[in-house]
């Protein structure tokens, strides 16, 4: 069956179970899923009941679908992501945001947590993604291209749209939060990086790393979302600090943090 099948298939399927026709998207990274809890009236369906989504397998991802109301707007988010290095398909991966954009999504929030490369950050501090480097050496988008989904060659001059990243930036304020704003390298994974890796990510223009995120923002602008980007800063990029990286840490900055991402992304949900 084609991914335009598919998608159909699962929006059937959602519709099976609400009537919500959700208008934002929210894809929430390592530890981020707490927003999810918020959402009212929720329907929750794992990912292991929808047909054609891969389940996650990574701790501080739930794994699945809540659909209902946050802040006054209809809402459908993914709580718990899916990486290629878990052995996912981009095809997979991005799948989501496919059936986003079939179950009416126009706008999508998309957070991670990544690692600090700017010496001017810390960990906990978020950061608006201003663009990304994609140095995955892949694209989601290579085979054949169905029109009816996007063109073939998309523009990505304003893969972040520079509207939603000025709200952001207002609300940020009016909420007395700190909010940077950068460029998100997006890595393959699992490991994380070298210190020379870090150094090299840093002349090249990156002030926040990760593994995810770029392949979701490429597919979504392929298919006309527009796209707010946010990273927690879970832990200083390697070398930076005299002391090892790992996933633990990870998950207890997003942890610290749940409050401040809470109030924020909360406010900017309010006002999109
Ligand atoms: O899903 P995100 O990008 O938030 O998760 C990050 C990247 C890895 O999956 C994990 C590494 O600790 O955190
Ligand atoms: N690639 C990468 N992803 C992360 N996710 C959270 N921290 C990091 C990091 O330091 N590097």
């Amino acid at each position: 069956m084609s991914i335009a099948a598919h998608i159909s298939e699962v929006q059937a399927y959602i519709a099976g179970k609400t009537d919500i026709k959700p208008e934002i998207g929210l894809i929430l990274g390592s530890g981020l899923g707490v927003l999810a809890d918020e959402i009212e009236t929720p329907v929750t369906i794992p990912y292991g009941e929808i047909p054609h989504f891969p389940v996650s397998t990574v701790e501080g991802h739930k794994g699945q679908l809540v659909i209902g109301r946050l802040e006054g707007k209809s809402v459908c988010a993914m709580q718990g992501r899916f990486h290629y290095y878990e052995g996912h398909g981009l095809d997979e991966v991005t799948f989501p945001v496919r059936v986003m954009k079939a179950i009416g999504a126009d706008k999508i929030i998309v957070t991670n947590a990544a690692g600090g490369i700017n010496e001017s950050y810390k960990a906990g501090d978020l950061m608006l993604i201003r663009d990304h480097i994609n140095l995955t050496g892949r694209n989601p988008l290579i085979g054949p291209n169905d029109e009816g989904m996007g063109v073939r060659f998309p523009d990505m001059s304003a893969a972040y749209c520079p509207d939603l990243r000025a709200l952001a930036l207002e609300v940020a304020q009016q909420n007395g939060i700190k909010l940077q704003e950068g460029v998100y390298v997006g890595m393959l994974g699992p490991s994380y990086e070298t210190p020379a890796e870090i150094r090299m990510l840093r002349t090249l223009g990156g002030d926040a790393v990760g593994m995810s995120t770029v392949p979701e923002v490429i597919v979504a602008r392929h298919a006309g979302i527009r796209v707010l980007g946010i990273s927690c800063i879970s832990n200083m990029a390697a070398g930076i600090l005299p002391q090892p990286l790992s996933h633990d840490e990870v998950m207890e900055t997003a942890e610290k943090v749940k409050h401040t991402f809470l109030t924020l992304v909360k406010a900017v949900i309010q006002k999109v």
